[in-house]
């Protein structure tokens, strides 16, 4: 059982331990509109979309810049849904304490960033926030299998993580079926994910999907029912 996450008192059952075997889509918000965040997160909750997932980069462990703690408080007070950090920067424990204030429901960290990963895991969860790790494509599961205890949900990044509107890399599947065998952790997949893809990974074992551009590039409402739509066909 997770720890509540009652940072903020918002998400006190905490989003990972209540999900049952649920599919789910979250928005990225890397490919919304960032002078118009919440409405457009709204859009994509209006089609369906149960979590947010907030991109945090840092221009060192990905050649990418977004935004951080700050942005991610007001996010939270503005929209009614659990907000999902995940910290792509290199030793991300300094940004834990801050995104635990500013309300975030659960923080994944790169393990390939960070030297303690159990450190690291349990100042996330001490904090009343779900904790997660999410593996580049070349990572292979096994690099977490002792990290296993202290996590509520693993993230597997269907592309290089630092820029959105890039290509699905396939292989992903097996890397995801792999976990699966490993854990009953849910699985979450970022990169790529459309109505197309959405399918097959939701076949190997993913419950959660992460889509930015896919949703952001017209309607968000639509397009997020579409992949969550798309996604549960497959279940
Ligand atoms: O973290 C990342 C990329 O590093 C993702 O969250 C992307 O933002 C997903 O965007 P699309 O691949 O769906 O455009």
């Amino acid at each position: 059982m997770p720890v509540a996450a009652d940072s903020g008192g918002r998400w006190a059952l905490g989003f990972w331990g209540e999900l049952g075997d649920r599919i789910v889509g979250a928005p990225s918000i890397l490919a919304a509109d960032f002078a118009n965040l919440a409405e457009d997160v709204r859009r994509a909750q209006r089609g369906g979309a149960e979590l947010v997932h907030f991109d945090a980069m840092d221009n060192q462990f990905v050649p990418n810049l977004t935004v951080g703690p700050v942005v991610a408080a007001s996010l939270v007070e503005a929209i009614d849904l659990p907000v999902d950090a995940h910290l792509m920067v290199d030793s991300p424990d300094n940004l834990i304490p801050p995104f635990i204030e500013a309300g975030v429901a659960s923080i994944s960290v790169q393990p390939e960033a960070v030297t303690h990963l159990h450190r690291t895991l349990t100042m996330i969860r001490a904090g009343g926030c779900e904790a997660g790790v999410a593996l580049n494509p070349t990572t292979p599961p096994e690099f977490i299998e002792w990290a296993l205890p202290y996590l509520d949900y693993v993230l597997v990044m269907t592309v290089n993580p630092g820029f959105g509107g890039q290509s699905f890399i396939p292989e992903m599947a097996d890397k995801v079926r792999r976990l699966k065998e490993m854990t009953d952790l849910p699985i979450q997949v970022d990169g790529g994910i459309t109505a197309e893809t959405a399918p097959i990974m939701v076949g190997a074992g993913a419950q959660v999907l992460v889509a930015g551009s896919a949703v952001y590039k017209g309607d968000a409402e639509v397009e997020m029912r579409k992949i969550i739509d798309a996604a549960r066909g497959a279940g």
